[in-house]
């Protein structure tokens, strides 16, 4: 984990986003997973949260819900709600600058995450676990080759306690008999590689839970996907510098 210090590295002072993708590019390389806490600091964290719930205020959420049409018993699979962002919509400028700070990290990191070109990223999805006793069961992001390589999660719960709350996400490093829990506390940043290496779940929760996702695309396999889907559903997602384009969403 690294706080928020930038620090004084010879002569020259490191931009904090230096270090940090540095820090990035380590922790990927090593162990497919990453979190920086202190990211935004409180008040511009504050100010996210407060967009977030205002967005759920207005009703915008969207059930999230994926239920397990193979048997008869609807047993929930994932129990959020949510809703996608790009953050140009209005009252939205505080989660347009964590989205620019994450793709400011990830272009800071070009080249260096294994042998990924990341020019693309989906959209923002703002998602709630409403703490009716719901997470999402064991899964892979990208198990079939979607085109997501990193996925970039940014909690805002202040105060949570796991041993009360819930919440917990839990990642079962592929062929490593090690767990990474990590508490999806205020203001911090999770990077995981997107694909089976990478299989997780968010235990159930009892309060609820706010995360902002952002799956930054790798081209060469986006550009394999896109090509191979026929007619499947797309959503919007934009590149780095802001393009919208149309993108293939994952068969879920
Ligand atoms: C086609 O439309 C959609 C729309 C939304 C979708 C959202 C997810 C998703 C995946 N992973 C997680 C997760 O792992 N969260 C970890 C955490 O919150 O700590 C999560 O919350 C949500 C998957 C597929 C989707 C398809
Ligand atoms: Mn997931």
């Amino acid at each position: 984990k690294q706080s928020s210090e930038s620090f004084q590295t010879g002569s020259m002072l490191t931009s904090r986003f230096d270090m940090l993708a540095k820090y990035v590019v380590e922790c990927l390389t090593k162990y497919g997973v990453c979190v920086i806490d202190n990211f935004l600091g409180d008040s511009k964290g504050t100010e996210v949260l407060e967009e977030v719930k205002r967005l759920q205020r207005k009703g915008l959420f969207t059930e999230g819900q994926l239920v397990n049409s193979t048997n008869s018993t609807s047993q929930n699979i994932r129990g959020d709600v949510l809703t996608w962002v790009d953050g140009s919509e209005n009252g939205c400028c505080n989660t347009h600058f964590l989205i620019s700070c994450m793709d400011d990290i990830i272009l800071r990191c070009a080249g260096q995450l294994e042998s990924y070109d990341i020019q693309e990223r989906t959209k923002a999805m703002v998602a709630c676990y409403p703490g009716n006793k719901t997470g999402y069961i064991k899964h892979v992001d990208n198990p079939n080759g979607d085109g997501r390589c990193v996925t970039c999660i940014y909690y805002l719960n202040k105060g949570w306690d796991v041993t009360k709350h819930g919440g917990m996400l839990r990642i079962y490093p592929e062929g490593q008999d090690l767990v990474a829990n990590i508490e999806p506390t205020f203001d911090r940043v999770l990077y995981f590689w997107s694909d089976r290496r990478n299989p997780h779940e968010v235990r159930e929760t009892i309060k609820e839970r706010y995360a902002i996702t952002i799956w930054y695309y790798d081209s060469k396999e986006r550009r394999n996907a896109l090509q191979n889907s026929r007619g499947k559903n797309l959503f919007f997602f934009r590149n780095l510098d802001g393009n919208i384009i149309l993108n293939f969403c994952a068969k879920l």
